[in-house]
């Protein structure tokens, strides 16, 4: 069994590698060669301190695996004398045969890849037909966390939109994030945004990614035919959106064995989901009046991660062996 560290994570994980993993796990959810449930949640001292796990598995040949996430989320943990990252995933990656682990990766930067990567996918998917050519379009980016970061680098690597908003709870955390993007890209696009509702004015795309039990983002402020990729989570996974938003848009989820528990809230309100993205991959689902507003509801899943695991696996396996092989050539020819 070897441990494979977030180090090791950061120089295997590409944007189009990820992209397809996630892409490919969708699709196979809906094709019903997946068995996930939804993640199981423990509360720590009674507190606000929660242990997830998030057993999967996924039939594929490329990304097929069997593992579980465990993953911690302990709000302070940016705020201790030497901050630690507030959310802290791990995955067991096994072998299907046998059960036994093959390795254990670490899956903080995992997480946050693959979670961006899932509101891209959903994004080319649902509104693909309406982003534009050129740099016309604008994105709204709501929280400047780690996903608020993570979001704002793969919407830049996947698309071309011509302003990039950033609103955050902490106005110095949300500007010092739109500093950070626009030195990193030498560019000004970047723009931190004050008023929430100046915010999403005339955005063509919007990204909630806060841990707000209140509604960030409200019906009325958002343009027709607008999509938005909700993905933050409080005590609920919907506490970002008002009621209204929900009730006059098409919402698409990522698969509904989390739906049911976790959007168990909007459902007893007798909200009714579109479906999943994975219905739309396969070409079976469509938003049909450009003018509906649309929705990704992202719960984030198991079987991304195996996708992950698998993938970062087998490239950490391939360098190893190319390595030995190469010292060994050295070996020989000295
Ligand atoms: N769907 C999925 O697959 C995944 C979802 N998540 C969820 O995404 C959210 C963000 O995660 P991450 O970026 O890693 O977390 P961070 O702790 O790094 O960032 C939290 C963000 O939420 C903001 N925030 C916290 N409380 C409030 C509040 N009461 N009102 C408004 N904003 C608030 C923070 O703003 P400030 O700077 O002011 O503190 C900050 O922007 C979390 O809810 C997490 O559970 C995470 C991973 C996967
Ligand atoms: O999918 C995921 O890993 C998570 N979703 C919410 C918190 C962590």
């Amino acid at each position: 069994m070897i441990y494979i560290n977030e180090t090791e994570v950061l120089k295997l994980l590409t944007w189009d590698e990820t992209f397809h993993a996630v892409e490919v796990s969708m699709r196979r959810v809906s094709e019903g060669r997946v068995d996930q449930i939804a993640r199981s949640k423990i509360k720590i001292l009674n507190r606000d301190k929660l242990l997830f796990t998030m057993p999967g598995y996924l039939d594929d040949t490329q990304y097929g695996a069997m593992g579980c996430k465990l993953i911690t989320v302990f709000p302070n943990n940016s705020r201790l004398p030497k901050p630690l990252p507030n959310l802290i995933a791990n995955i067991f990656y096994m072998d299907e045969e046998t059960g036994v682990i093959k390795a254990i990766v670490a899956g903080t930067e995992i997480t946050k890849w693959r979670t961006a990567a899932a509101s891209a996918v959903a994004t080319k998917h649902i509104y693909g037909k309406k982003l534009k050519p050129g740099s016309s379009q604008i994105l709204a980016i709501f929280g400047s966390g780690e996903q608020g970061r993570i979001h704002a680098h793969c919407f830049k690597y996947f698309f071309n939109f011509g302003e990039i908003r950033i609103w955050n709870r902490t106005v110095s955390n949300g500007q010092a994030l739109a500093r950070e993007l626009n030195e990193t890209y030498k560019t000004d696009i970047f723009k931190f945004v004050r008023d929430r509702k100046e915010c999403v004015d005339g955005a063509d795309v919007i990204i909630t990614v806060t841990s707000s039990p209140e509604p960030v983002v409200l019906a009325d402020w958002v343009k027709p035919g607008a999509h938005i990729n909700a993905v933050g989570a409080s005590n609920t996974h919907f506490s970002e959106l008002d009621k209204k938003l929900y009730d006059c848009s098409d919402v698409f989820i990522d698969y509904w064995n989390g739906a049911k528990v976790e959007l168990k809230g909007l459902i007893d309100e007798g909200m009714k989901f579109k479906g999943e993205v994975g219905e739309v991959i396969k070409g079976n689902l469509m938003t049909v009046d450009e003018r509906k507003i649309t929705i990704f509801q992202g719960l984030g899943m198991a079987v991304e991660d195996c996708a992950m695991a698998r993938m970062i696996y087998d490239k950490f396996m391939n360098n190893q062996s190319n390595q030995k092989s190469s010292s060994t050539q050295l070996t020989k020819s000295i």
